[in-house]
């Protein structure tokens, strides 16, 4: 057929960077849609979130207890109260009627507007309470800095400023921004449909009862890659299982390349006589860009493209497709909903114990990095001693 001197057909192991890049500039956005805030919760956001107001629009206070002028608490002490008439109270959601006045107060509550003439809220366990003459006054204990328990107009957030940028998880946090300033609708990156073929005539469905067959596993990688591909924000399509049958397996790969966004498949890549997959990147019409990585697990792992889909061949060895997923797919799926940086980062460390004794290809193996399980890529070993 004509492709025996290209290197992807004779299998020649690619660096796993050099993968990484092949798929990253192949894969585009996924495109948007527009979601209730109550159903944004882990999707990503497709648009810039401008404050269409200042945060507060009014003067706020930050306390319970009273609006004064901070002038008229001058020289105030415990022995020598500033005595300032209460004129009015008021309530959170309320606007303040009357002005205060040099020689008056208003009782507020936290959260209120502050009245005009007022610039400073003192607490109300720094007052006390007085009545004369049918009048009610505050006992204010100690003397006020101008501005003092007001959160100012824009305090928190100008108007116009920049509160989230497309690509941006949409959090907890996230979501109490976009409710107060009033983002009950949202653009996010579409959630990518990706479809999950397991390859094997070993592989049981979950719900199969011990014992089993000699012979035969339950299929655990498609539970893994839809968990796996949930936590990436994708959207998994469970396809199920296709037996070793070199048609049968084209059939269901090429349906789920038509529907989905992306296509997972597990298992058959390696060169064994019923490695369905290897036989089907063989012979299909789409762009194979890898067909062996330099890792270990994972080393057959392959990737191609068709009309812009991309079809993710991971090993059907259960750790071996787990850092498949981890190291190509998930970054795929990250950059088609608008991420920027790669999830992955890079750090040293020290191997506590164990040895890797001529390693050809990189390898990635678990790990316990301060109580939490990693995965660990090992490139280089130095000997002990
Ligand atoms: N002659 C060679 N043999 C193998 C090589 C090689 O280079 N030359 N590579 C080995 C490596 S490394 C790996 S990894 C595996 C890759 O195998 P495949 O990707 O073809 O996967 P399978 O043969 O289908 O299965 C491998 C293993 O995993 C189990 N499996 C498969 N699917 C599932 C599933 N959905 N859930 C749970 N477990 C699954 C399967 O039963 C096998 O035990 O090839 C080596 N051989
Ligand atoms: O590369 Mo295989 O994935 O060693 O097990
Ligand atoms: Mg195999």
């Amino acid at each position: 057929m004509g492709e025996g001197g290209n290197a992807i057909y004779r299998r020649d192991a690619i660096p796993v960077e050099e993968a990484m890049r092949r798929i990253a500039e192949r894969i585009g956005f996924v495109g948007i849609e527009r979601v209730p805030l109550s159903e944004a919760f882990g999707r990503r956001l497709a648009e810039h979130v401008f404050a269409d107001a200042p945060l507060p629009h009014f003067r706020r206070s930050g306390l319970d207890g009273y609006a004064v002028r901070a002038d008229d608490t001058a020289g105030a002490s415990p022995s020598s109260p500033a005595r300032l008439e209460i004129i009015e109270s008021v309530p959170c959601g309320a606007m303040p009627q009357k002005e205060v006045a040099s020689g008056t107060a208003v009782r507020i509550m936290t959260g209120a507007a502050v009245p005009e003439g007022a610039d400073a809220v003192v607490m109300l366990e720094m007052t006390g309470t007085e009545t004369k003459d049918g009048r009610s006054y505050a006992l204010v204990r100690r003397p006020m800095n101008g501005g003092a328990n007001i959160t100012p107009i824009g305090g928190e957030t100008a108007a116009g400023e920049l509160l989230l940028a497309p690509g941006c998880v949409i959090g907890s946090g996230e979501t109490a921004v976009l409710a107060a300033f009033g983002r009950s609708v949202l653009q996010v990156a579409r959630s990518p449909k990706v479809a999950i073929i397991a390859t094997g005539a070993e592989l049981l469905p979950v719900d199969t009862p011990s014992p089993l067959a000699p012979g035969r596993i339950r299929d655990s990688n498609s539970a893994m890659v839809a968990a796996l591909i949930r936590e990436a924000g994708g959207t998994p399509l469970l396809y199920g299982t296709v037996t070793d049958d070199p048609g049968a397996a084209a059939t269901i790969v090429l349906r789920a390349l038509g529907e989905a966004d992306v296509v997972v498949t597990t298992g058959g890549v390696s060169v064994g006589d019923y490695d369905v997959m290897t036989d089907f990147c063989r012979h299909w019409d789409g762009e194979l860009l890898f067909h062996k990585v330099a890792m270990r697990p994972g080393s057959p792992t392959s990737a191609g493209i068709r009309d812009g889909r991309p079809l993710f061949m991971l090993s059907g060895n259960p750790g071996a497709c787990y850092v498949g997923f981890e190291l190509f797919v998930r970054d795929a799926l990250l950059h088609m909903q608008g991420a920027s940086a790669p999830s992955l980062r890079p750090i040293s460390a020290v191997l506590a114990e164990g040895e890797y004794a001529g390693i050809a290809y990189q390898r990635y193996v678990r790990g316990v990095k301060a109580g939490e399980t990693v995965t660990v890529l090992i490139r280089r070993v130095l000997p002990f001693g």
